[in-house]
């Protein structure tokens, strides 16, 4: 599923330095083409906003949703928050939905022992044990605003995130943006086809808002290397 080209040491290297790499053609790409036909035509989406809004049933369509996303931006002046459309996998998983959804297989592999080792071998961290995983969408208007990834009950050492939207180009919003001490952006990942963004947690991020004239959704797997 990897790209066979791939080389693990200047990143690893780069990711000690930084704290951050984004790897281009991270996959090979008749699995990023598979993935992402799953990603737009056989995952059953929900609206991922924060836990205390939960919405029940698929997310609106695309001229519907106004309603939904203008209540998300008034909320965003006070504090963190975000809307993206999500297909929690490793939930999906456990509770036997969605048979033969090819992100379970997916989900597999980033757990698998062949993965793991990649994973203590690009990031020099050999405590990592397990790999979660999400799936995301998001459309034009969509966002996830600063943020440091910490989570009281997950030992997370990386996130990661597997960048499937088609072409995408820097004025299409979506950047995968990190802030440094003086509140200033310090590095911007655009989100490139099939590409591999990767960063320490906890570290502040965002993804800004994705344009309307977005000719792509951004659609990703992301999650985190758990020790
Ligand atoms: O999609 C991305 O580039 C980052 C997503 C993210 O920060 C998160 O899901 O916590
Ligand atoms: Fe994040």
């Amino acid at each position: 599923m990897i790209s066979n080209e791939l080389e693990i040491e200047p990143w690893r290297t780069r990711l000690l330095r930084d704290g951050r790499a984004q790897v281009r053609d991270f996959l090979q790409a008749s699995a990023a083409e598979r993935i992402r036909e799953c990603l737009e035509h056989e995952v059953p989406w929900e609206v991922s906003q924060r836990a205390d809004l939960a919405m029940e049933g698929p997310p609106p369509a695309p001229r519907e949703d106004g309603e939904l996303l203008r209540a998300a931006y008034a909320r965003a002046r006070d504090g963190f928050e975000f809307v993206f459309d999500r297909y929690r996998m490793v939930e999906a998983l456990r509770d036997g939905r969605d048979p033969g959804l090819l992100l379970h297989v997916v989900l597999d592999f980033l757990n698998s022992p062949q993965f793991i080792e990649f994973t203590h071998e690009l990031t020099g961290d050999s405590r990592i044990r397990m790999v979660s995983a999400m799936a995301a969408r998001y459309r034009p208007g969509h966002f996830l605003n600063m943020h440091n990834d910490s989570a009281r009950d997950e030992d997370r050492a990386f996130a990661y995130v597997i960048n499937l939207g088609r072409g995408w180009q820097a004025d299409w919003g979506g950047q995968l943006q990190f802030f440094g001490e003086g509140g200033d952006i310090v590095e911007t990942f655009v989100p490139h086809w099939n590409s591999l963004s990767l960063f320490r947690v906890p570290q502040m991020h965002q993804v800004t808002l994705v344009s309307p004239w977005a000719r792509d959704d951004r659609y990703s797997i992301a999650g985190w290397f758990r020790r």
